[in-house]
């Protein structure tokens, strides 16, 4: 009956907790680490900048002698040099980055600046504490720089070389194998008998896999035999970090996956209130995780972006939010009948008078693949409810599910 069916929230909140980091850490170089996750939080050896520099090419000086009509200049300052102390009653030529010298406190842009032979006279009246950087301005020696548990994005990778480290203790990405399961299924190339069809979801998986960053393990398909599923389970518990099938999860007798895991492990969730997905499996072989996904490819996308993704995240290490960021956004059409299942409809986002709403794609099938390339994401329909055009539903862009 679909009225027990567990909902999404409460299915993604015990997924959340029964999630554990499993790879083990290692020293990457900062150029490798895009994506990865800190495995401990690294502490700033320097302070950065190291020196008060300059934020212009011009003048430094001390601001008491900003009533003189001229000052000569005493020395030159390039970034990367190491100036003298400022002559008392002088200024210096510097450069966008260099070192302020010890006894000036300002410096004068070279635009209110004219040179006089060898003195410099400053069209406006220079003032302490002008264009110097200070010292430890981004980063204080002995600071923590970036939290365990965060996902290593382009910033956080130059932060980590402004203060000096050329590498960082991550987690191995997780290595997931990936499964399908049915008699019917053939590799793309192969000719195709009566009765069968190509293998969409292995390609589909694996590449969600790795485009979120993770090893996929391809296997081969698994026939519809409890025999045959036992075994490939069995063998990618002792291969893999996690496992992730597709089909075979539902009541008919050709469905081996939960028998399998039973049979070997624990199962520990089985069908929640989702469309598509609803007959998605969780469980463990050992200490190894596994995801049954149903069949369907639109099911598998789904259940992947909404359930797998945030349970893989945090079994890679990744603390904090693990659920993707989702947009309120009008309905450009109707949900007359209310559906006990939330159903993760396949839109796409239009701009109209510089408004956006969601249109839907023409099939919602879970079978159908050509509407998801049509799509450019998720719009939620909440269980048990009606809507009308205009009505504002959570919409997930397909790049905020897979990357963000
Ligand atoms: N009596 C019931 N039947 C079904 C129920 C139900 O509650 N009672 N639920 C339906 C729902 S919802 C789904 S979703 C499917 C899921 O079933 P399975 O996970 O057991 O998946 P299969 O039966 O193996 O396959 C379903 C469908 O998808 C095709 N498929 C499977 N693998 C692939 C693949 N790798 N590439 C492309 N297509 C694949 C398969 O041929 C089937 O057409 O169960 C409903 N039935
Ligand atoms: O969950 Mo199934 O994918 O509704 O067809």
């Amino acid at each position: 009956m679909a009225d027990s069916l567990m909902n999404v929230d409460d299915a993604l909140g015990q997924l959340l907790k029964a999630a554990r980091v499993l790879p083990e850490a290692t020293a990457r170089p900062l150029g490798k680490a895009l994506g990865n996750i800190l495995a401990e939080t690294p502490v700033a050896a320097v302070t950065v900048p190291p020196a008060d520099n300059s934020a212009v090419d011009g003048y430094a000086l001390n601001s008491r002698d900003a009533s003189q009509p001229s000052l000569p200049v005493s020395q030159r300052i390039a970034a990367g040099q190491d100036p003298l102390p400022l002559e008392p009653g002088t200024a210096a030529r510097i450069f966008t980055g260099a070192a302020v010298p010890e006894g000036a406190d300002t410096v004068m842009m070279q635009e209110n600046a004219t040179l006089e032979g060898e003195e410099v006279v400053f069209s406006r009246t220079p003032e302490a504490n002008q264009n110097i950087r200070p010292a430890g301005q981004d980063i204080q020696a002995g600071e923590t720089l970036i939290e365990a548990g965060t996902r290593l994005e382009p910033w956080h990778l130059g932060l980590l070389a402004s203060a000096g480290l050329p590498q960082v203790r991550v987690y191995r990405p997780l290595r997931i194998a990936v499964l399908s399961s049915g008699d019917e299924l053939v590799t793309p190339g192969q000719p195709l008998a009566p009765g069968q069809i190509y293998n969409s979801n292995q390609t589909m998986l694996q590449s969600l896999v790795s485009a979120a960053g993770w090893e996929p393990v391809p296997f081969e398909t698994v026939a519809d035999t409890f025999d045959a599923t036992r075994n490939a389970l069995q063998r990618a518990s002792e291969e893999a970090d996690v496992i992730i099938t597709t089909g075979g999860v539902s009541v008919g007798e050709e469905d081996h996956i939960r028998d399998a895991i039973q049979s070997l492990g624990q199962l520990n969730l089985w069908r929640m209130a989702i469309k598509p997905g609803k007959p998605l499996a969780f469980g463990h072989i050992g200490d190894t995780p596994i995801l049954g996904l149903p069949g369907n490819p639109a099911a598998v996308l789904v259940t992947f972006l909404m359930l797998g993704r945030p349970f893989l995240r945090c079994c890679q290490g990744e603390s904090g939010l693990t659920t993707p960021a989702a947009y309120a956004l009008p309905l450009g059409f109707a949900v007359p009948r209310a559906q006990s299942r939330r159903e993760y409809q396949r839109v796409r986002c239009r701009q109209l008078e510089g408004r956006q709403w969601l249109e839907a794609a023409s099939n919602q099938s879970s079978g159908v693949l050509s509407t998801a390339c049509w799509s450019d994401g998720l719009a939620v329909i909440p269980e048990n409810e009606t809507l009308a055009v205009g009505d504002t539903v959570l919409y997930y862009p397909f790049s905020s599910l897979l990357y963000g």
